[in-house]
């Protein structure tokens, strides 16, 4: 299996750069997301990766081979790549064994092998016993099961999605999520995901390329985006959290308690560094509680289930999230501490 590399790669359209000079190393076998809001150049980027688009500069590289450069283009049938479309792209008219198998005809397949590879690419996606369905008897979720099948029989180096469960209801898509984890841990095969939804590029991916205007904005592990964002934008696309400024610290730095607390009871004019607080490290507290706490009134107290979410307006003016454990009243004062903030940069 060979890793892919993505050097400085740019795509214009006329005036407009979709993609500016975007790098990712991408290893062999690891599931990774490109993440970003509506026109972030996500789709552009994979369609390049998958041939349909010829590169304005730039490099891809499958192992030492090259696919695509400025003077190079190979075309989609020979990058050993399969992609997987939002839409599927099923065949209404053939079974479902006969859309798993197209692919394998175009490349001459016949026979036993034919079929074999057919049952086994069915059978990795439990579909064994649909063979003969037309596609229209399947709901959404075994349609686009068929599709990861179908990508699979031709045993591609690298599979690309193309927001593969944007058409699928909430539910459908958390068991969605499971099977193309299953598929991905049995076939092993390098995958590229794209995505708005980042929720989804969290549960699934080992490593997400957050773009933003064509440019890579970060490219690091669910982990590390949600704990270490480098931008209050990317902080914004990333799980919940309130942006605070704060007298300490400076970009990439975390703030404990004391710190954090003693930097956001400085004077306005002091509070110059941008910090993000995740709800999670908020307290709220009776408002007479501490000394050291800050003061804060809920302007509103929503119930999610396990917990209730409050909206506080801090006596800076400034908003913060929190979770608590049972409903306050609005307009209530309560006292908070928090316990941890980390520094991001200021916004370009
Ligand atoms: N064939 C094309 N001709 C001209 N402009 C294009 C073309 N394809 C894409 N674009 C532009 O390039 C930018 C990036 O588009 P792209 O489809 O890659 O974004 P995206 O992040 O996939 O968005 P979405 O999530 O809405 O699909 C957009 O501004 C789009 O209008």
């Amino acid at each position: 299996m060979a890793g892919l590399t993505i050097e400085r790669v740019t795509k214009r359209f006329g005036e407009q750069c979709a993609v500016d000079a975007l790098s990712l190393d991408v290893a062999p076998g690891e599931f990774v997301a490109l993440l970003g809001p509506s026109g972030c150049g996500k789709t552009t980027m994979l369609r390049m990766l998958a041939g349909f688009e010829p590169l304005s500069e730039g490099e891809i590289r499958l192992g030492d081979r090259t696919l695509a450069s400025r003077g190079r283009h190979v075309p989609p049938e020979r990058r050993n790549m399969a992609m997987v479309f939002q839409s599927y792209a099923l065949w209404p008219h053939m079974s479902v064994a006969d859309n798993v198998g197209y692919p394998l005809k175009l490349r001459r397949l016949e026979g036993d092998t034919y079929r074999r590879r057919v049952a086994q690419a069915l059978a990795l996606v439990d579909l064994a016993t649909y063979a003969e369905r037309s596609p229209q008897e399947l709901s959404g979720g075994q349609r686009q099961r068929v599709a990861l099948a179908r990508c699979l029989a031709t045993d591609p180096e690298v599979v690309l999605l193309d927001e593969p469960l944007a058409n699928l209801d909430r539910h459908l898509r958390a068991a969605m999520e499971q099977s193309f984890r299953e598929f991905h841990r049995r076939t092993r095969a390098t995958m590229i995901y794209v995505t708005h939804d980042q929720s989804e590029a969290m549960s699934l991916a080992d490593r997400i390329a957050v773009m933003r205007g064509g440019r890579l904005e970060q490219w690091a592990t669910p982990e590390a985006l949600y704990r270490r964002p480098r931008s209050a934008w990317v902080a914004s696309f990333i799980g919940q959290g309130s942006l605070l400024e704060v007298a300490a610290g400076r970009p990439g730095l975390r703030l404990e308690e004391a710190a954090l607390m003693r930097g956001l009871t400085a004077i306005a004019a002091e509070r110059t560094q941008p910090v993000l607080v995740r709800p999670e490290h908020v307290t709220v507290l009776a408002e007479s509680a501490s000394q050291r706490s800050l003061r804060a009134r809920v302007e509103s107290a929503t119930f999610r289930g396990e917990r209730y979410e409050l909206h506080l307006r801090l006596e800076s003016g400034e908003t913060l999230l929190a979770y608590h454990h049972s409903a306050l009243a609005e307009g209530q004062g309560v006292a908070l501490l928090l316990h941890e903030g980390w520094c991001l940069e200021p916004d370009a």
